[in-house]
């Protein structure tokens, strides 16, 4: 019995397939415009001088991250070519969300580039320390570094974005300059932001739209030779393309999609990724999609989802709305089987609000009557057996 199995049929070269791959610029789709506005944004760093600092906003899969890693590092490649030396570090705010973790994470990123002799441990200095070994390597290595803080909404304190828009006006760097490019899903971001720090951050400020139906088919044709020839099905990508304009123009769900299909076509010892690879490849991406933000939810919040689950379940109909009681009363025998204190239902109203904003589900304010009040329904936007798979699943 060979445990490897057969030589890999479906995939040629399944990396294109990965998020975090970068692909080359004749492969990014439709956003030469939004290229052009970085790049003139970013384009005196190229000569040594201060870029402008940039805010890019946009949904989910719009090519923010990618059109920024893309730039920038075409800006160090035109900097070289007028001895000027540009550092780049990404910094991922939802991993590295407090400001001692974001700035150990760009210190480190630019020293590793520069093969310095300082070293960025990574924890055990202060803050204030991490921060002046950043400026070190920064003035003493690089003419200009750029700074991508992607998510940068997520980052609990905003003094870093201080720190970094205002270096060389409060003196940190005295040889080099520094530019920021912030990367945020919410429009509405900027608001909260102290006015200083908005007239430093956002210098410019551009936003990505979502793409249609034809720019996602295109971004996935640019990747069809992640597949051998005349695997795909011709039906996959239009329909994979079409399912992921259904909510927004999302590149990252179209890429993850016809990505589980070829595994579902695969697991299956299928010769191609036929259509209904597809269709099984959407409930896969859904909950893993889902299992992903569950996962990060407090186990209240478990409960609470996988009783909204099962009631509607019970009711006629996937999209039955239930009312907050009744969501109420199985969570508290939930957590009774799950041997947990119940919170109050306060609380629950609290957490059905939050899951309201990570559109897992839907709420709408009824009026019971004259004497009765209002009351709230509530209504799961997925289908209960994704969620329920996706709470199993996030344990
Ligand atoms: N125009 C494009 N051409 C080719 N591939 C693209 C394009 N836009 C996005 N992609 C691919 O889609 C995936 C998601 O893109 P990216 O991470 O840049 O989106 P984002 O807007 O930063 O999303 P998020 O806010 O969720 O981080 C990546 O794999 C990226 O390579």
């Amino acid at each position: 019995m060979d445990y490897f199995g057969s030589e890999n049929e479906i995939f040629r070269n399944k990396e294109l397939l990965q998020v975090s791959h970068l692909p080359d610029g004749d492969r990014i789709i439709g956003r030469e415009d939004e290229l052009t506005n970085l790049a003139n944004a970013i384009k005196p760093a190229t000569r040594g001088n201060t870029p402008n600092n940039v805010l890019v906003y946009g949904k989910t899969g719009t090519g923010k991250s990618l059109c920024s890693k893309f730039i920038t590092n075409q800006a160090i490649e035109r900097a070289e070519g007028n001895d000027v030396s540009i550092g780049v570090a990404y910094v991922d705010c939802l991993q590295e969300s407090t400001e001692t973790q974001a700035v150990q994470s760009a210190g480190h990123q630019l020293n590793d580039h520069a093969e310095t002799d300082v070293s960025i441990p990574h924890s055990g200095l202060s803050t204030a320390e991490y921060y002046r070994r950043l400026w070190h390597i920064v003035d003493t290595r690089y003419d200009v570094a750029l700074i991508i803080l992607d998510e940068v909404d997520k980052i609990e304190d905003d003094d870093i974005l201080m720190q970094l828009s205002r270096a060389v006006e409060s003196g940190k760097l005295t040889e080099s300059t520094v530019g920021v490019i912030g990367i945020s899903n919410k429009v509405r971001y900027k608001d909260s932001l102290d006015e200083r720090i908005k007239s430093s951050l956002c210098e410019r400020e551009y936003v990505f739209s979502p793409y249609d139906a034809t720019q996602i088919r295109e971004i996935l044709r640019s990747r069809s030779d992640a597949f051998h020839e005349g695997v795909l099905e011709d039906g996959v990508i239009p329909r994979v393309a079409a399912l992921a304009a259904r909510e927004h123009g999302d590149a990252r769900k179209a890429i993850d999609i016809l990505r589980f299909a070829g595994e579902i076509a695969e697991e299956n010892a299928l010769e191609t990724v036929t259509e209904s690879c597809v269709d099984q490849a959407h409930e896969r991406e859904e909950t893993s999609r889902l299992a992903e933000l569950i996962s990060k939810s407090p186990s209240h919040a478990k409960l609470v989802l996988e009783a909204m689950a099962l009631l509607t379940q019970q009711k006629e109909g996937d999209d039955a709305p239930v009312t907050t009681n009744e969501v109420y009363d199985l969570y508290k025998r939930l957590c009774d089987r799950d041997g947990s204190e119940h919170l109050k239902l306060r609380r629950i109203r609290d957490i059905l609000s939050e899951l309201e904003f990570l559109s897992i589900i839907d709420q709408e304010r009824k009026w019971a009557g004259k004497g009765k009040g209002n009351y709230m329904e509530n209504r799961l936007i997925d289908d209960p057996e994704v969620i329920i798979a996706a709470c199993n699943e996030s344990d």
